[in-house]
């Protein structure tokens, strides 16, 4: 049985997260709507999610000693992971000496945590299919990992980075240089290590949001969410849609897989399962064991988004996950490297039909930072990738 408390009073319920950026943002509106105690957690003051929370730090999440203190001080219900670079083994350790709860567990946001662990675990300990993958630590045990097998095209990722951070595709022996300097600048932590992988040529690509909640009998149930389909650019999400059309067979293994990898990390929350399809035949590629940026689109297409799944699974709450609508989503970028920028075109995106928008407030902006999504829901998928792509092009980012 869950019982929430009122915030700010003796009896809240405090919920802490571990990153706070657009993701993050939506799971404490959520959270805030439930009357939950909110503390937002990032490396940078005034980050997103801090706007809209009752309180706000900023510490360096991937120093354990800072981290350690900061849960001691604040003794929340639960700590939410929002991103992959912090201390985990830290987040294991208070875990195990019963000092908080960690969503959806501790050793799940560790083996996540960096492209090593959840890697071994889907290939290796499970046996999903995934692209062939070797480690690296060094230009020459890169090159002798390509030659012994991997071959070209391959990718090559820093083992702790996001969002397409880092990442090149090696077409032949020139690239491989470039590729290795680009993942040693890139990666969010300085590392030495990166994976390589086999270029798997997909059809297209889909992520299955996977919600672990609780049932009526406190049973642990496992629910998918419609297939979102994904454009990425350089490793980084510029367009989703949902629900992805899919072949019954590609669909079905897909969710196996998902079931597959959230039972193993275990816990309750939602999960975002990366995954290639070509005709029937389908790979794990990753997971986040938290909301999903190609999840943003379930704003305008599901009855509850990611977020509230998220914020509802965790607290031990029924969930739906059925579709309202097809839907897109179009990222907006910076454009521009400034502090406090502001955006012109509000108005003109927001009159192309069924559209919306969400605007991150980052108090910096990057030119490939992303800074917005329009979203737009439709009759059909088509229809609201158009207007989702059309409202993003409206929203024009600028220095003052
Ligand atoms: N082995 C591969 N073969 C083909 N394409 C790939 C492969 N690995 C990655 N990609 C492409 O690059 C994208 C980003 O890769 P990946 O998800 O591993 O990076 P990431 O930095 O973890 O991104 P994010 O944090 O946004 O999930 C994939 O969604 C896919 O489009
Ligand atoms: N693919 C992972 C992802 O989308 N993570 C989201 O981006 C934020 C960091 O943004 P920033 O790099 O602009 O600070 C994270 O806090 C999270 O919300
Ligand atoms: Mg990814």
């Amino acid at each position: 049985m869950t019982t929430l408390g009122t915030p700010l009073s003796p009896h809240a319920t405090k919920v802490m997260l571990l990153g706070s950026g657009e993701l993050g943002k939506e799971v404490l509106i959520a959270l805030q709507r439930l009357g939950v105690e909110t503390i937002a957690v990032d490396r940078y003051d005034n980050a997103p999610g801090q706007q809209v929370s009752h309180h706000a730090r900023t510490i360096t999440m991937s120093d354990p000693a800072q981290l350690k203190a900061l849960i001691e001080a604040e003794r929340p219900h639960l700590v939410v992971p929002e991103i992959e670079a912090i201390a985990t083994p830290m987040l294991e350790e208070l875990e195990a000496a019963g000092v908080v709860r960690v969503i959806p567990t501790a050793r799940a946001a560790r083996l996540t945590m960096d492209r090593e662990g959840i890697r071994v675990l889907a290939a290796e300990t499970l046996g999903l299919p995934t692209s062939p993958y070797k480690f690296c630590n060094s230009l020459d045990e890169l090159q002798a990992a390509i030659d012994a097998g991997i071959g070209y095209p391959c990718i090559v990722k820093p083992v702790m980075s996001s969002s397409g951070k880092g990442q090149s595709k090696i077409d032949g022996p020139a690239d491989v240089q470039k590729a290795w300097d680009t993942a040693m600048a890139g990666g969010r932590v300085s590392h030495g290590r990166v994976i390589v992988e086999g270029f798997i040529d997909f059809d297209y690509e889909i992520t299955q949001l996977t919600v672990r909640a609780l049932g009526a009998e406190g049973q642990i149930e496992t629910h998918f969410c419609d297939p979102i389909g994904h454009v990425q650019v350089s490793g980084d999400y510029v367009e989703s849609w949902q629900p992805h059309p899919m072949h019954p067979a590609a669909l079905e293994k897909s969710r196996q897989i998902a079931k597959a990898v959230t039972d193993n990390l275990g816990g309750q929350g939602l999960f975002g399962v990366e995954l290639f399809v070509k005709g029937e035949q389908v790979w794990f590629s990753e997971v986040s064991p938290r909301p999903h940026d190609t999840g943003l689109v379930t704003l305008c297409t599901q009855h509850q988004s990611e977020f509230e799944l998220h914020a509802r699974a965790i607290l031990g709450l029924p969930v739906d996950t059925s579709l309202r609508n097809p839907g897109a989503s179009a990222v907006i970028y910076g454009g521009v490297d400034a502090v406090g920028i502001v955006f012109d075109g509000v108005e003109e995106a927001l009159r192309v039909p069924g559209t919306d928008l969400r605007l991150f407030g980052k108090p910096e902006s990057f030119a490939k930072r992303r800074m917005g999504v329009a979203l737009a829901r439709a009759g059909d998928v088509e229809a609201a990738r158009v207007n989702a792509t059309l409202a993003a092009s409206k929203v024009r980012p600028r220095q003052v």
